[in-house]
């Protein structure tokens, strides 16, 4: 008789934004108490993941060099992870994820978050488990506090660490411009340094997270161009100041505002619409203060089987025993 194995599983995963992050005390565990507002944009990974007798990582695309493949890649991380809760043996998942990345590493936008939510959905379809998104996020949240956001996408508030996750009703697109800077920065070195500004001066707070769910509602950018706000931003452009350039360069190209994503340094500019969009990116692309410029739309949706391969392939049943 022969076993069927299933078809791999391809898994298109959602960068994100933070419209609104406000940072906390320090906390015991070496966590900050967040406050956020994500939306997640169309700059997508996209993760397979397959059962094989090869296990592992591969990382093709933005950045790929830079990214581990061994056992501190989130995605392998999240594979683990799941195995275990779901009583399958961690050290030998008989599991190989194929990374395909578009979304900078180490940029602020949660690209390897987005990789790790990716192969809990993947691996959820793959291995037929009956798991709601809500139990997935759960096991998302020891893996980083940006996981869970990936498996919802959309819009949503974040608490606690960032892994709280409450779904914002969100009915209007809006359109960004991305500048990508050459080098990664680091998140636990970005929320130090706030911690070091905030005890050396008292660096500028955002306001309350209600207004910017009030623009957002809205559907106007320019109601919302006015209140996005990131605690993270002094602390990123005190360790990268050319970032100050970079956001300068978005708002003369027409931007309706520009600010640091998240830990930064990938700098997100809101734009009026589609057109605008466009035209802002040309101009960036040419003013020379970025490596790379993309335009996206938010919100989109979370993690999101795409395809599975061809018919489920016979093979020998000793391979599986
Ligand atoms: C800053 C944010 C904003 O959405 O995203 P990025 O800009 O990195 O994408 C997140 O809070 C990043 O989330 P994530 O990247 O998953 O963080 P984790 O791996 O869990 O934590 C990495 C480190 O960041 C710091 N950290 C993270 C989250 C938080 N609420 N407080 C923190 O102080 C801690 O030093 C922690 O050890
Ligand atoms: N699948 C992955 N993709 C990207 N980075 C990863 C991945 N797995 C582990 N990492 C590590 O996580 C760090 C943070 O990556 P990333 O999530 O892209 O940035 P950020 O936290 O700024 O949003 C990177 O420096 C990289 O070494």
């Amino acid at each position: 008789m022969l076993a069927v194995v299933p078809p791999p599983v391809t898994v298109r995963v959602p960068a994100k934004v933070n419209l609104h992050l406000a940072v906390g005390d320090l906390r015991a565990d070496g966590y900050h108490d967040l406050v956020t507002i994500f939306q997640a944009l169309s700059l997508t990974d996209e993760v397979t993941v397959a059962i094989a007798e090869d296990p592992g990582v591969e990382v093709h695309g933005e950045g790929a060099d830079s990214v581990p493949t061994g056992a501190s890649n989130l995605a392998w991380r999240a594979v683990r992870a799941l195995a275990q809760h779901v009583g399958r043996d961690p050290d030998d998942p008989k599991v190989r994820v194929v990374i395909r990345k578009s979304i900078p590493v180490a940029g602020g936008m949660a690209g390897g978050s987005a990789d790790a939510a990716a192969t809990l959905v993947g691996l959820a379809s793959l291995w037929r488990l009956e798991i709601s998104r809500d139990e997935l996020a759960g096991i998302a949240g020891k893996i980083g506090a940006d996981v869970p956001f990936a498996i919802y996408g959309g819009t949503a508030l974040g608490t606690d660490r960032g892994d709280r996750i409450v779904p914002v009703l969100s009915r209007h697109t809006f359109h960004w411009v991305l500048a990508f800077d050459r080098r990664g920065l680091s998140t636990p070195e970005v929320f130090d340094e706030l911690d070091r500004l905030r005890a050396d001066g008292d660096p500028p707070r955002v306001g309350e997270a209600e207004a910017v769910l009030e623009g957002l509602s809205s559907g106007d950018p320019r109601q919302l161009a006015l209140l996005l706000g990131n605690d993270l931003q002094a602390a990123a452009v005190s360790l990268r100041p050319n970032l100050r350039r970079t956001l300068r360069a978005g708002v003369n190209a027409g931007a309706l505002a520009g600010m640091v994503s998240g830990s930064g340094p990938t700098c997100a500019f809101l734009c009026t619409d589609g057109d605008s969009a466009v035209r802002v990116a040309a101009e960036l692309a040419g003013a020379g203060v970025c490596r790379t410029v993309r335009v996206a739309q938010g919100p989109v949706h979370g993690a999101r089987v795409v395809g599975t391969e061809e018919a489920p392939r016979p093979i020998p049943p000793e391979v599986h025993a």
